[in-house]
């Protein structure tokens, strides 16, 4: 895994999904050396980066150029990069041309959750696998009945981690925010 210090930040791209979420992702996704995957909102390439050691293709969308940008210099740092393609558009546009999807991850979708799932949906291979990360309530429940429309067998887990600073006097535990992992898989 990589380290969460070592990805460059900017202001607009705040940093990536966080070290332990990131592993939970990749044991849910089951990534294999053959899976297509997609990264839909790569932000700054902490997902892209992680499937980028793993898979056989990751293309990553943002609507962002920063985050495009900010993906591309963390590819570059970690030196990955050469089975990643970066598109930058909306989730919903980018997807209608990208075929035999494996594995798709969507962390940040705007009000285009809906859509983004269903058009997942149409191109997902048999056995694919979808994983959402959720900050907001909201987005929690449009993804778990979506999903439901879509007849699959949504599993969602809500994460909170927090991790120890060793100080002289002691450890004190510092918690980051909590987050829902929301995944399902194709029957
Ligand atoms: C929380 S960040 C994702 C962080 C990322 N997983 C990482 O590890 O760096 C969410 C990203 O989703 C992007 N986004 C939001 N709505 C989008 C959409 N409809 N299509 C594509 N990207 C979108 C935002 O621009 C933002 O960069």
């Amino acid at each position: 895994m990589l380290n969460d210090m070592d990805f460059i930040k900017t202001c607009d791209v705040p940093g990536p999904t966080k070290e332990a979420i990131r592993a939970i992702i990749l044991y849910k996704s089951a990534v294999t050396s053959d899976d297509n995957v997609v990264d839909v909102g790569c932000g700054t390439g902490g997902i892209t980066c992680e499937f980028a050691q793993r898979a056989k293709k990751v293309t990553s969308i943002d609507t962002n150029p920063e985050a495009i940008s900010v993906t591309k210099q963390n590819l570059e740092k970690f030196n990955l990069g050469d089975n990643v393609e970066l598109i930058n558009d909306s989730g919903s546009n980018a997807l209608k041309n990208i075929d035999n999807i494996d594995i798709a991850v969507v962390g940040g979708s705007g009000r285009e959750l809906e859509d983004i799932l269903e058009i997942i949906d149409s191109k997902l291979n048999s056995k694919g696998r979808i994983i959402i990360t959720a900050i907001l309530v909201d987005t929690k429940i449009e993804a778990i009945n979506k999903l439901k429309k879509l007849n699959y067998n949504p599993k969602i887990m809500e994460i909170n981690i927090s991790k120890g600073r060793v100080l002289d006097r002691g450890v004190m535990m510092i918690s980051e925010n909590p987050i829902a992992v929301i995944s399902a898989s194709k029957r």
